[in-house]
């Protein structure tokens, strides 16, 4: 008889927990680790994750642990689902825990500051595995909506084509539908500049501005996440699929997108500091932004709307201010 797979998911936020109760769903066993006691225990004894998920009765086969040792054991693949600006600390102290052979898989949607790295390229630094042994899962994925089930189509990515097919049989669902796709860095690019476009959105929508605006945000900004892609050796199909317009949809359309949201709030008027206190949880393209529009300056890529969300964000720069020099540029064909 062989052994169910086993899954170790570092996080216990919305998406870790979320993403752990698709991989029990789909029959590994699956020992979240979380920095506090009593999320572990509500996990092991209520089933529920009150803080990230409330009202959700988790599945058996998922447990929590507070000890990174025990999540690591014999883990099949590890799951690493904090906020992409601690996974360089956080890593380097799991790293010799890790189980031998284990595949590594990022489910974050950030870029590194200072850095400018994809969250697989410092899992490959700090761990010391080989591209080949570290996978990415993103796509149209709103944590509460996985959570209740609700149907959705995810990429999972990796160098090693054969690696993708075990994680996609390990987290395939009725309701959770994962594709293989061998362009890690498309899907890595595809999944943190969505943040930044969906903050873009955002704005305009807390602004009052229309669908008209909307639509054009979304198709622009993937035009320069597909121009950025390009000069990083991405295949430019990969923004077309779930990873990019896919992904893009689905955060600048919904409510529950804490990107779409932090811009909203921006875009009404509140200042940074009010619409940071107001959010509870990550929302990586606030800072990715950053990170973003530094790899484009390196690859001598233009990213308007990303410079705009910049300027916003960062330096405090009026939005009625900001999106009158947008529109304000001067005319240009739309394929360049
Ligand atoms: N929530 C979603 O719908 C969703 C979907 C797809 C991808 N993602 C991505 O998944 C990643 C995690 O997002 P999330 O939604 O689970 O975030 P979250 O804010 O819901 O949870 C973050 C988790 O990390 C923990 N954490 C915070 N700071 C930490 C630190 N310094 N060290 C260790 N742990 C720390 C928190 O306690 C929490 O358990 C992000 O990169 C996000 O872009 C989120
Ligand atoms: O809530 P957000 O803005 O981090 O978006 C969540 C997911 O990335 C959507 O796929």
């Amino acid at each position: 008889m062989t052994r169910p797979v086993k899954a170790a998911v570092y996080g216990t936020g919305s998406w870790g927990t979320a993403f752990g109760m698709v991989l029990a769903d789909a029959g590994c066993e699956v020992t979240l680790w979380g920095r506090r006691r009593e999320l572990a225990d509500a996990v092991n004894h209520d089933r529920a994750n009150p803080d990230y998920l409330p009202g959700v009765e988790l599945p058996e086969n998922l447990r929590a642990t507070t000890d990174p040792a025990e999540a690591a054991d014999g883990a099949d693949f590890t799951v690493l689902a904090v906020p992409s600006q601690t996974l360089r600390g956080n890593l380097a102290a799991w790293a010799p825990l890790l189980a031998p052979d284990t595949v590594l898989v990022s489910l974050m949607k950030g870029i590194e500051l200072g850095s400018a790295k994809r969250m697989s390229e410092v899992v490959e630094e700090v761990a010391k595995v080989p591209a080949e042994r570290i996978a990415v899962v993103t796509g149209p994925n709103l944590a509460r909506e996985i959570a209740a089930r609700q149907p959705a189509a995810a990429v999972v990515a990796c160098a090693d084509e054969a690696v993708a097919r075990r994680l996609q049989t390990a987290c395939h669902t009725p309701y959770f539908r994962p594709y293989t796709n061998t362009d890690v860095v498309g899907c890595e690019l595809g999944g943190a500049v969505k943040n930044v476009i969906g903050l873009a959105v955002g704005i305009a929508d807390g602004m009052g501005l229309g669908d008209n605006t909307k639509g054009s945000l979304i198709t622009r900004g993937l035009a320069e996440t597909t121009r950025l892609g390009l000069a990083m050796g991405a295949d430019p199909l990969t923004f077309s699929g779930l990873a990019g317009l896919g992904d893009l949809v689905a955060t600048c359309s919904s409510p529950l997108s804490r990107n779409h949201t932090f811009g909203t709030n921006l875009g009404r008027g509140m200042t940074l500091e009010e619409t940071i206190a107001v959010t509870r949880q990550t929302a990586e393209g606030v800072k990715s932004c950053q990170s973003v529009a530094d790899l484009a300056r390196r690859y001598g890529v233009d990213m308007p709307i990303t410079d705009t969300v910049v300027d916003i964000v960062h330096h405090g720069k009026p939005t009625l201010v900001a999106l009158k020099d947008l529109m304000g540029r001067s005319a240009k064909p739309e394929r360049r």
